[in-house]
């Protein structure tokens, strides 16, 4: 699989809805490429990439998705790894005790949470997915996995929408994103 089969696979499959959620927003709808199969595959092995070292092993311990998109990529994508998955979920959804971060988005404000218990201090995470946008998600979560002891290996997403400047909330953590708009 080549960058290039990625690009067609987005180009074709990955659809913009302008004013969704909210006026003023350009969507960036992946239902599309998640309902093809090879697509599908061709972009969790993508993603998982972000979890390996050059010579293909393993380099992390847990795959975190972020609601509800991230749950979609993150859950092959540890499967893809051989690792658990871990869901960081918006609020009051978790059952056990939980850690809890407040933060903003594009077009919302929310709540996201992960149990104190899904993480081991020292453990090194992945973060999986759809997009980074202002990179209120991707941050919240960091702080999440920091409240547990453990450290963020690095991001992957499929889009990052780099005119709301998401990296830059990142600090030091490595970002891989299969496209950048
Ligand atoms: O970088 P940010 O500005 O935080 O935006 C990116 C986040 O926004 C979307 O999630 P959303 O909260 O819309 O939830 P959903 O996956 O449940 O649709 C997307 O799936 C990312 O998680
Ligand atoms: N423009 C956008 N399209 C899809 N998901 C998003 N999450 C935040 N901004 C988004």
């Amino acid at each position: 699989m080549t960058s290039s089969d990625i690009d067609r696979y987005f180009d074709a499959l990955i659809r913009d809805i302008p004013d969704f959620p909210k006026p003023g927003v350009l969507f960036k709808d992946i239902t599309p490429l998640l309902a093809d199969h090879d697509a599908f595959t061709a972009t969790v092995q993508a993603l998982a990439a972000a979890g390996r070292d050059e010579s293909g092993a393993t380099v992390v311990d847990k795959v975190i998705g972020m609601e509800a998109r991230g749950f979609i990529l993150a859950a092959p994508v540890a499967l893809a790894l051989g690792v658990g998955f871990v869901p960081v979920r918006k609020a009051g959804k978790l059952p056990s005790a939980t850690y809890a971060v407040s933060y903003e988005l594009e077009y919302a404000q929310a709540t996201l949470e992960m149990h104190t218990d899904a993480l081991e201090a020292g453990d090194r995470v992945l973060l999986v997915d759809d997009v980074l946008a202002t990179g209120g998600t991707a941050a919240a979560t960091q702080k999440l996995v920091g409240y547990a002891g453990a450290t963020v290996q690095a991001l992957a997403v499929l889009m990052e929408l780099s005119f709301l400047h998401g990296r830059e909330v990142l600090g030091q953590t490595p970002l891989l994103a299969l496209r950048t708009l």
